[in-house]
């Protein structure tokens, strides 16, 4: 499916506000800007149509299948159609058979959905005097890793929280994937201890692209967003990356450094899956 190993990546870190229409054409004005830009893939930050607040989740949330209320979902298929570009669509609060779930939907350059994924790993963190947040109290988590064919490559998605379970970004590696998609939104503790360590970790670890789309920051609400949208190549270095203002990060990716790094480092090959199981000696 795809079509050349290199092409142009826009990573949207915008400024969410509690008006979801204004989000959703803020969201759009950014997608055509980066499109414009020479993007063909655009990725959107973890819940892009809302604050990231429990308080605000289920009133913004919308069932896709309900083609008339899920003018997020619609907006992202039309755009994408119109600039005939791929669109990892952050991720929306998502009515689902009498659940809430934190899901990403991933469309084509014909606005055809070709993936979604439910976040599987719930932000439950409780940092006395810091952070405090627990998503499981209104998500349900999901149980399926993502992996998707679009026509800048095969992408694994993850949602925030999903970027710190290793195990998952591996089950990406095996599956073929060139690059990982996080939509994310850290805040401002494990976004500075965290954040870049994380995603660097993954692409070299798995000697693949790693992309993050974070809002950017709000100050006003409890929970203040880190921001830095970055691209990772698989090397570990840092591609290109933003501060914490509303911007759009437009990078080259390049897959021929997937091919380039996987063969000076053939660290993959050199696996002991043999070896890798504790065993307890009693020396
Ligand atoms: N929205 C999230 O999942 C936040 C994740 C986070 O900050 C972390 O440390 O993990």
């Amino acid at each position: 499916m795809m079509e050349s190993s290199k092409f142009k990546i826009g990573l949207c870190q915008l400024s969410i506000a509690s008006d979801k229409k204004a989000n959703i054409e803020k969201a759009r004005s950014l997608i055509e800007f980066a499109s414009k830009q020479g993007a063909s893939l655009v990725v959107l930050p973890e819940m892009w149509n809302c604050p990231y607040s429990t308080d605000y989740f289920e009133g913004f949330a919308e069932n896709f299948d309900d083609q008339d209320s899920a003018s997020s979902f619609k907006m992202l298929s039309e755009v994408a159609c119109q600039e005939g570009i791929t669109i990892v669509g952050g991720s929306m609060p998502e009515w689902s058979e009498g659940h809430l779930y934190n899901t990403c939907c991933v469309f084509a350059p014909n606005g055809k959905l070709l993936a979604k994924h439910q976040k599987i790993h719930m932000f439950d963190a409780d940092v006395p005097g810091d952070v405090s947040f627990k998503e499981s109290d209104i998500f349900l988590a999901g149980t399926r890793p993502t992996i998707v064919d679009t026509d800048v490559g095969r992408i694994g998605i993850g949602i925030c929280h999903d970027i710190c379970f290793p195990e998952l970004a591996m089950v990406y590696r095996d599956g073929g994937a060139h690059l990982i998609c996080y939509p994310g939104a850290f805040n401002m503790s494990t976004g500075e201890a965290l954040w870049e360590l994380e995603q660097r970790a993954r692409a070299v670890d798995n000697q693949l692209y790693v992309a993050t789309c974070s809002p950017s920051r709000d100050s006003a609400g409890s929970y203040t967003i880190w921001g830095h949208s970055t691209l990772v190549n698989p090397l570990g270095e840092i591609i290109a990356t933003s501060g914490h203002d509303e911007t759009i990060v437009i990078a080259e990716v390049d897959y021929a450094a997937i091919q380039r790094t996987r063969e000076s480092l053939p660290t993959l090959k050199q696996r002991r899956q043999d070896v890798y199981q504790f065993i307890d000696y009693h020396f």
